[in-house]
């Protein structure tokens, strides 16, 4: 051990023993408080009978202050404790122009020095914290609220503290982030999410500390971190506007509670409390107050995987293109122009003259239309009221309440939904499905029609909003999101990622839909080595994608002369899997039908079945579907069935990329008959 190792093992453990001396204060603050609170509550309880309301209020508002007081004190516990296992990742020494050296340790959380006033830990928001990720040695600045600070930095080591010990330290070196990076992206993973503060890369940590942009759209190859680093975003934004936003107002969408519930951890690892989840059809059905029933997102993508019928893809087609958002807006128009037909109205011998009721519902030209009416009819009845000189009957009140909506053709945003397909010549585009439900193309549409013509102000209280997977939501749907969500947005996703072809978008789809957004593209990739990289790129290329120079077993193709051959064999890789040293293996097929088949052949093996209806992700071994699967990922993957037969559409190529770019280690496809195509290409 040299000299400076020595000394930095021994400042670990100083401020270790500053942890724990912080922890025994708590402790002791957080006994004093439950002794007030119960001192208080007795003392109440003793007095309640002299005490009059304004007692009791203040008796209350003293509890629920000294309550939150010991709430806080055990959550400020919690991080010193988490501290105590891995105090800090990083240190720059910086030296602001004609200052002092200023060593700074970066760490999850902060820590300060309570009697000193000193801050020993910085958390990693901190502006300060920013030059550990966006610079080297030498000159550097950073923003501080008083302005730009420059300097420069002279040192910068990089640390790995794992259960209070030094596992490792890094001096200097150029290469610094990445030798700690290739290690990190080395381990095998056997859970959810993981927080990545100590590997932030430069392009990334822009990413997150950006506090300017209203709309932040994020297109990234697969694995290059986007979840990863919209994450971090949000806990950034927490950090720095902690007066304004609580994790309360953030609200992330979510493609599926697997998803949701692999992401959980992040959040609460960064320090930060849960954030509200919905998926899109929670969203959906919400919007529609649960009077629609409609067909899911992985109805609409399993019957394109197992019954591809032209006339259904026509219209998914349709439904996902920008024009389709045009022409509801040039119809919303024609619906204002030319179905709502403003009379003068008769209301016993008072006549209510036409001018009156056209300026009246010009006042009004704001209000969405179907709502127009109701305020209208107060004018009018208003208007008879001063003509007539007397109150008005209940029944004069309704005549005008149903005269005013009958100037307007249609009272259901269904029939218009419906009218809008006879207007655009497509009446053969609407259907409902066998079910007599919505199809899912059709969903968002309609709640756009609805919204701009009954209004909606049920999401106001949000102040971030999160997308993932953007690559799978409409124009329509991005129009919606624009109307529920005014609030600042991040939105992320891979156009090569899509699990429908035929309704997707990318980044320029979504830039139309917000003018505002700023958008970034990430091309370096974290997750997988090199060899399943490139097996990956004869799937969907991408000339733009730098893989990370990480190398592992080349991804094998098996071919097996029935499925039953295949299946048994895939019970060798399994136990090959489970001396290994891997600990999560996805065996990923294109359909539930084929995932059901295989968790049938392999039940015996511990092998957990992962559906639609799933809510939680399961570590060890899974098995699942591509479109399930998208976002997660496992140190190794198996894609059984993938034959020629199985593998043929757009689609079909789609979960095939999907499957194949969530394995980070080693990746094993299998199959009978003839080879995908797409793996030859
Ligand atoms: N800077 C980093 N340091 C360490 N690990 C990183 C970094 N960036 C990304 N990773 C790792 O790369 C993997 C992929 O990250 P993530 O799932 O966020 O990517 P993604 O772009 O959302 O992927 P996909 O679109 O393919 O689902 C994760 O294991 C993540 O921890």
């Amino acid at each position: 051990m040299n000299a400076t190792e020595k000394e930095e093992r021994e400042y670990l453990e100083e401020i270790k023993e500053k942890l724990t001396l912080a922890i025994r204060r708590i402790d002791g603050d957080v006994r004093q408080a439950s002794d007030e609170l119960r001192e208080k509550k007795q003392y109440i309880h003793e007095q309640q009978s002299g005490m009059d309301e304004a007692d009791m209020v203040a008796a209350e508002q003293s509890i629920n202050r000294m309550a939150f007081t010991g709430e806080a004190a055990v959550a400020r516990k919690r991080k010193l404790l988490k501290l105590g296992q891995s105090p800090y990742f990083g240190r720059i020494d910086f030296v602001p122009q004609g200052k002092e050296k200023w060593p700074v340790y970066i760490g999850i959380y902060s820590f300060l020095d309570e009697r000193q006033r000193q801050s020993l830990i910085y958390d990693w928001r901190a502006p300060i914290s920013s030059l550990f990720y966006d610079y080297e040695l030498g000159e550097a600045s950073f923003v501080t609220p008083a302005g730009p600070m420059q300097g420069t930095i002279e040192l910068k080591r990089q640390y790995k503290i794992r259960d209070g010990r030094m596992e490792f330290m890094i001096e200097n070196g150029v290469n610094i982030h990445d030798d700690v990076l290739q290690r990190e992206l080395a381990k095998s993973s056997d859970d959810k999410m993981k927080n990545i503060v100590a590997t932030i890369q430069r392009d990334q940590n822009a990413v997150i500390r950006n506090e300017t942009a209203p709309v932040m759209v994020i297109q990234g190859v697969a694995g290059s971190g986007k979840t990863s680093i919209a994450l971090h975003r949000i806990a950034f934004l927490l950090y720095r506007f902690r007066e304004t936003i609580r994790a309360k107002d953030v609200l992330i969408i979510s493609p599926n509670k697997v998803f949701a519930d692999y992401i959980s951890n992040v959040l609460p690892e960064l320090g930060e409390e849960h954030i509200p989840e919905l998926i899109m059809e929670e969203l959906a059905a919400d919007l529609l107050e649960h009077q629609h029933p409609f067909q899911t997102f992985f109805e609409q993508v399993s019957m394109l995987l197992e019954k591809p019928h032209p006339a259904f893809i026509e219209r998914i087609r349709y439904k996902s293109s920008f024009d389709f958002l045009t022409q509801l807006n040039q119809y919303l128009l024609y619906v204002e122009n030319n179905y709502l037909v403003v009379k003068e109205l008769r209301v016993g011998s008072t006549l209510v003259p036409l001018p009156f009721m056209l300026a009246k519902f010009k006042t009004f030209h704001r209000v969405p239309l179907l709502k127009r009416f109701a305020l209208v009819a107060e004018e009018v009845r208003a208007f008879v009221r001063d003509a007539t000189k007397r109150k008005l009957s209940n029944h004069e009140k309704n005549v005008i309440g149903e005269a005013i909506p009958r100037m307007f053709k249609f009272h259901q945003v269904m029939e218009l939904y419906r009218d809008f397909y006879r207007w655009a010549g497509k009446p053969d585009l609407f259907r409902l499905d066998h079910r007599q439900r919505l199809e899912y193309a059709d969903v968002f549409a309609f709640i756009y029609l609805r919204i701009r013509l009954e209004g909606m102000s049920a999401y106001d209280h949000v102040k971030h909003l999160l997308v993932d997977e953007m690559q799978d939501y409409t124009p329509v749907q991005y129009a919606v999101l624009a109307r529920v969500f005014a609030c600042r947005k991040t939105i992320l996703g891979d156009v090569s990622q899509t699990v429908n072809p035929y309704s997707a978008s990318s980044a320029e789809t979504i830039e139309r839909v917000f003018p505002q957004a700023e958008v970034v593209r990430l091309y370096r990739s974290y997750r997988s080595t090199m060899e399943i990289t490139a097996f990956a790129q004869r799937i969907t290329p991408n000339p733009n994608i730098i893989p990370l120079e990480r190398h592992g077993p080349e991804p094998a193709v098996l071919h097996f002369g029935s499925e039953q051959e295949e299946l048994q064999a895939i019970k060798g890789l399994i136990a090959d899997f489970k001396s290994s040293g891997n600990q999560s293996l996805g065996i990923i097929c294109k359909t539930l039908r084929q995932a059901e088949q295989a968790h049938r052949a392999l039940q015996a093996e511990g092998i957990f079945l992962l559906t639609e209806e799933s809510t939680h992700f399961k570590e060890g071994i899974i098995i699942t579907t591509a479109h399930l699967a998208k976002g997660l990922e496992f140190d190794e993957v198996i894609v059984p069935f993938a034959s020629a037969r199985s593998y043929q559409t757009e689609v079909d190529k789609s979960m095939l990329y999907v499957a194949c770019t969530r394995a980070m280690h080693q990746l094993t496809l299998t199959y009978s008959g003839e080879v995908a195509t797409f793996v030859n290409s």
